[in-house]
């Protein structure tokens, strides 16, 4: 997907929402656990029921590869399922990857090729040829970790390196990196208050920014200091959506509560877009 197609999907949505598919046994509806493939099943609910306001789904790996061979037939299940059902919604596999570039290799043909996920979520500790790899695929997304929304982001991404924050110093130096315009990049709604400097760095660039709902971040921040002239924005919001309840009504409670981010992000994107 280009992202033309998405900002298309952004303005016919008024919606900046991505909704996360951390998927977890222990906490999908009881009645689930007797069909087949509960994960899948739970997913296929999910997705029928919100794609109306969502732009972007996101499965998080871990709660796939939790499962082992099982979990991952039901990872291929739910992006074929994207695919094949909803073609123009963006999708992001947050696997956090990233390795020796020869590696890395692999790890890109695995989530862009194997199984056709339009992105992939990557760390960008072992530097640009760790990434590059990535960046080779035409029509797909890198999604490179920036300042991240858990309270250890301030362990090394905030360290001064010289006169500029580690952070920092990751977003300047992955600008110069060969198709470089193929990176969007995590900023954790956690950190809204970084967003304004964050975007003299990179001005145009599509963020990722999880960490409303749960975890507490501010969407009106987000969008005040985040936001660009196309959105550049991708709010993810996993548990405050997929586990709205327990009971057989779970998707459409999944659905209200998608809904009230959409009409919220809504009421932003009208002043800008
Ligand atoms: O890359 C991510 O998506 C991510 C980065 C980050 O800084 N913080 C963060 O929470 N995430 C992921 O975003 C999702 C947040 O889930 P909720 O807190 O349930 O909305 C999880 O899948 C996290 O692994």
């Amino acid at each position: 997907m280009d992202a033309n197609t998405l900002f298309e999907q952004i303005k016919k949505k008024q919606s900046v929402l991505c909704v996360g598919l951390d998927t977890d046994l222990e906490k999908v509806p009881q009645h689930l656990l007797q069909e087949e493939d509960p994960i899948f099943a739970f997913n296929k609910a999910i997705i029928n029921a919100t794609h109306h306001v969502a732009v972007a789904y996101k499965p998080n790996t871990a709660f796939y590869e939790a499962y082992g061979i099982k979990g991952w037939q039901s990872l291929e299940k739910t992006i074929n399922y994207l695919n094949e059902n909803y073609p123009d919604v963006f999708t992001i596999a947050d696997a956090k990857r990233g390795d020796i570039g020869n590696t890395s290799g692999r790890y890109a043909k695995a989530f862009f090729e194997d199984l056709g996920f339009d992105s992939v979520t990557t760390a960008p500790y072992m530097g640009k040829d760790s990434i590059e790899p990535f960046l080779a695929f035409e029509g797909k997304f890198t999604i490179m970790l920036a300042l991240t929304s858990n309270p250890g982001a301030f362990d090394f991404q905030t360290l001064k390196v010289g006169d500029t924050e580690l952070y920092k110093k990751v977003l300047k130096t992955s600008k110069s990196w060969k198709n470089s315009d193929r990176l969007m990049y995590v900023v954790g709604a956690t950190k809204a208050e970084f967003l304004a400097e964050i975007r003299q760095i990179i001005p145009e660039a599509f963020l990722l920014v999880p960490g409303v709902g749960a975890q507490g971040g501010s969407m009106d921040a987000v969008f005040k200091y985040g936001a660009t002239e196309t959105a550049g924005l991708l709010i993810n919001s996993s548990r405050g959506i997929i586990y709205a309840s327990a009971g057989e009504n779970f998707a459409e409670a999944a659905a209200t509560e998608a809904q009230k981010l959409q009409q919220q992000m809504a009421v932003h994107l009208q002043k800008l877009i």
